[in-house]
């Protein structure tokens, strides 16, 4: 069954950039709990903004390698719907909390995700991104997208790089259950354009119809 493609906007240290992206049609919002980003949120600053959101909008705590204390830490003082882990951790480590999470994944050539979707058995979708030696993610540079499994027995989440000028295009080629976009719908590093998440959904929306309409003339 195809799905149209949900849309989660990462990166957001602003209220206001949360409420852009929540009512452009984002599914979902990412709160970056990685210091060395320039989209780390801080935990008081995390809750105001996940506090004030509406319901039907996944919020989503994103960590590098954190020690389990900052985790449940961040899970005490914030509301958040599904964790997303972006570092080397194991399943063991990402299933402790308890709580929904999606494992990142930095794509290479022969990147195995048969065996990391049996590793991760219980994660409720792989994000594939793409792989830069030394640096964990948001890196605003896209991978192959020839190399994403179609009806893969895991949701995946496609992340690396996309644009309203090229999210068309991955789509159609990945056929991905939802996109990831950071740098792409930014201003500057940590502010998020209105402006570009608009497009970025426009597009988003473009190509689901698009594909239901060729789904409903085969
Ligand atoms: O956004 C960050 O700074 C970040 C830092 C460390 C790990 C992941 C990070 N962001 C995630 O990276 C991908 C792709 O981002 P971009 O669109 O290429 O800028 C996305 O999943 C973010 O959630």
């Amino acid at each position: 069954m195809s799905c149209r493609t949900r849309v989660k906007i990462c990166g957001i240290t602003r209220l206001q950039d949360a409420q852009a992206a929540i009512c452009s049609g984002a599914d979902a919002i990412g709160l970056v709990f990685y210091e060395p980003s320039p989209r780390n949120v801080a935990i008081d600053q995390a809750a105001q903004i996940s506090k004030a959101l509406p319901a039907f909008v996944t919020k989503t705590a994103l960590f590098v390698d954190a020690s389990v204390e900052y985790v449940e830490q961040v899970l005490a003082q914030v509301d958040i719907d599904l964790l997303q882990f972006h570092g080397d951790e194991s399943a063991e480590y990402c299933r402790q909390f308890n709580r929904p999470y999606i494992k990142a994944v930095r794509m290479r050539e022969d990147t195995d995700l048969e065996q990391i979707a049996d590793d991760y058995n219980d994660t409720s979708g792989l994000l594939l991104d793409a792989y830069i030696p030394g640096i964990p993610g948001g890196t605003g540079e896209q991978f192959n997208w020839q190399w994403v499994p179609k009806d893969f027995k895991k949701p995946i989440i496609l992340a690396g790089g996309l644009s309203a000028e090229n999210v068309g295009e991955a789509i159609e080629t990945a056929a991905p259950y939802a996109v990831d976009i950071s740098g792409g719908v930014e201003a500057q590093k940590g502010i998020k354009s209105a402006d570009k998440i608009q497009k970025f959904m426009q597009v988003v929306h473009l190509a689901n119809r698009d594909m239901f309409t060729a789904k409903q003339t085969s």
